[in-house]
């Protein structure tokens, strides 16, 4: 029988709604997959609301938790390591460390990070300090790199002009480290205002995927966190890169079809968990070079 992987998720909790954990854990193990996860902070709701409630996991706890783990002999069975939305860049360091703990022992083990930085005029809202560690010290240690444009952008240090200055700039961030690159969301100069399109840039292609970008009367929260998420879990379970990635657009979709349809502003995850697992829907990523 084929071993159901392990993924240990470090990410935001919301007690209400869908945020980080709240959006990627249930979908994650919807799929297949064995989550462990470690919640960065627990706010009452997540940040865009424009008030919440909680706190933020004290950095010292990561270490502890993960040592924990090893206590009971269950570390080596951790297949990847999931980071995002944090409260702190110390937290940042801890799970750096806790990644090289892991792959210490299990050489195989993935390290996803999905830099998210925030983005005040949606209310995003993350600390500075995180934004600066993620550029100066996550990047390097990531297998896989999962920003939006605008993190995108950070990395950079620019905006871009075209689509193929989307892939150099992230063709250059796998000169950094990670062995691929997946843009959730890009927004360039000419980009066509009906779709909504992701770039997957690895060292043996790139891949560009549009699927219909859908009208809510507000944007909801989390599609990047269960993006990142899916992704990984497919790989894990045995997908290619581009596998994975056309899989991940389609089970997204599915999710925010369900929740247009309920006119909800948080994500239906356990309304669409069927459509997540087997998307009816598919899109075809297209090799894009320059
Ligand atoms: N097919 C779609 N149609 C409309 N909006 C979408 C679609 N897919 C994702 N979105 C929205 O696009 C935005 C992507 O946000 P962005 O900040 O770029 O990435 P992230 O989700 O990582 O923060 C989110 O507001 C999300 O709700
Ligand atoms: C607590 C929390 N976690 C995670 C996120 C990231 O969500 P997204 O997947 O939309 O990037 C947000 C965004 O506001 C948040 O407030
Ligand atoms: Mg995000």
């Amino acid at each position: 029988m084929k071993r159901t992987p392990h993924l240990l998720a470090i990410q935001s909790h919301v007690v209400f709604g869908h945020a980080g954990n709240s959006a990627a854990v249930f979908p994650m193990q919807r799929v297949g997959v064995n989550v462990w996860p470690l919640n960065t902070v627990q706010f009452s709701n997540h940040t865009q609301y424009g008030q919440w409630a909680g706190e933020v996991l004290a950095s010292q706890q990561i270490p502890a938790l993960v040592e924990g783990i090893a206590a009971i002999g269950e570390l080596g069975n951790c297949d990847a390591v999931l980071s995002g939305y944090l409260g702190s860049a110390d937290q940042g360091r801890a799970i750096l460390t806790g990644v090289a703990r892991i792959k210490a022992i299990n050489p195989k083990a993935l390290y996803l990070c999905d830099p998210v930085m925030g983005h005040p005029e949606k209310g995003c809202i993350v600390p500075q300090e995180v934004s600066d560690f993620l550029l100066d010290e996550a990047a390097a240690m990531a297998d896989f790199l999962c920003p939006n444009q605008l993190e995108l952008d950070s990395f950079a240090g620019r905006k871009p002009q075209s689509l193929f200055d989307c892939l150099g700039m992230a063709k250059a961030l796998l000169a950094r480290g990670p062995k691929a690159v997946l843009v959730k969301h890009l927004d360039y100069p000419g980009k066509l205002p009906d779709g909504f399109e992701m770039l997957l840039v690895t060292a043996d292609g790139s891949w560009h995927l549009r699927r219909p970008l859908l009208a809510f009367p507000r944007q909801p929260v989390g599609v990047g966190d269960l993006t990142s998420g899916l992704f990984l879990a497919r790989v894990l379970l045995g997908d290619s890169l581009l596998a994975a990635f056309e899989f991940t657009a389609a089970a997204v979709h599915e999710v925010l079809l369900e929740t247009q349809a309920c006119a909800s502003y948080e994500l239906e995850l356990v309304r669409a968990q069927d459509r997540i697992a087997h998307p009816r829907v598919r899109f075809e990523a297209t090799p894009i070079s320059f």
